[in-house]
């Protein structure tokens, strides 16, 4: 799969009846579109892939599609219960998607051997990028053995342990140099540094979707970002769990696009918190146009 640049996950927008709002996505997407990134991941965590039904996920993936129109791969969220996640595979299929992206079967633990077996059902359906997070931590070893599933052509890490990682890139690449990795920490840009010294050159944006011209500048060389930006960004979006979403929407919302607010169980950023989110974007883009 030919991803490069900026990844952009989109958020999943909501009217104030609580409903998807199709015709805002779509919106959002070709804001997006117009600063050319690499790839487009719907209904992943940024998209609240947690908070969405069978059909609402299906929509939204229809409307990544239809609205890219072959212009950059679409990639789906799907994941939890093993049922839905190949309902969400089979969708994302007929909507004419990509690939995945697939989150951890929720509450369920199990053997390596039953994490494979997940893993092999859904990567039957369409490419396969596994997403090593919450319950999904992978022994070096482990990932090779992934690696080697059909269909499974990416590991994003959304852990941060840069000794595994590392152990776990080369012991891949041995056997696979062109796999994928990408670094899927929340706000990537802040260890970018990190990941490219082991080899990690793909990484997730959520800033992307607020602030393209931020994102962009960062992918282009614009270091003073990490300091001045990206590292007070990332203290704010680790103060209120689900932040890590919630700010990524009060950004959008800032940039004048009312994509709504989050569902349950996630809750939307305090005055103070979008003040602070205000600032911050003032702050980026005034670096960026200097
Ligand atoms: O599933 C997702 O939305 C992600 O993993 C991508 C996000 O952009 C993540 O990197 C973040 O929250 O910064």
């Amino acid at each position: 799969m030919d991803l490069s640049g900026v990844l952009f996950f989109p958020v999943t927008p909501f009217r104030a009846d609580g409903t998807l709002a199709g015709d805002v996505l779509a919106e959002h997407l070709r804001r997006g579109l117009e600063h050319g990134p690499g790839g487009v991941f719907a209904a992943c965590g940024t998209g609240e892939f947690s908070a969405l039904s069978e059909a609402e996920h299906a929509e939204a993936v229809r409307i990544a599609v239809e609205t890219v129109n072959g212009r950059v791969p679409v990639l789906a969220g799907a994941g939890g219960p093993i049922g839905a996640a190949l309902a969400q595979a089979r969708a994302a299929g007929e909507a004419g998607a990509d690939g995945l992206l697939l989150m951890p079967p929720y509450l369920a633990g199990g053997p390596r051997e039953g994490y494979a077996a997940y893993v092999s059902a859904v990567a039957e359906v369409l490419p396969t990028i596994v997403y090593q997070r919450g319950s999904v931590v992978l022994e070096p070893d482990q990932a090779v053995e992934l690696a080697r599933v059909p269909g499974v052509v990416g590991i994003k890490d959304g852990v941060g342990d840069i000794d595994r990682m590392q152990r776990t890139v080369l012991a891949v690449r041995a056997e696979q140099p062109d796999f994928l990795f990408f670094n899927g920490l929340p706000t990537a840009e802040l260890t970018m540094p990190a990941y490219r010294g082991i080899g990690v050159e793909l990484y997730s944006s959520a800033v992307f979707c607020f602030a393209p011209e931020i994102a962009t500048a960062y992918l282009n060389g614009d270091e003073r970002l990490i300091e001045e930006f990206y590292a007070p960004l990332v203290r704010l979006r680790g103060k209120v769990p689900g932040y890590a979403v919630s700010l990524i929407k009060a950004g959008v919302r800032q940039r004048g696009l009312d994509v709504g607010g989050v569902r349950p169980p996630l809750v939307d950023p305090s005055p103070e918190d979008e003040e602070e989110l205000a600032r911050l974007i003032k702050t980026g883009l005034a670096l960026v146009e200097r």
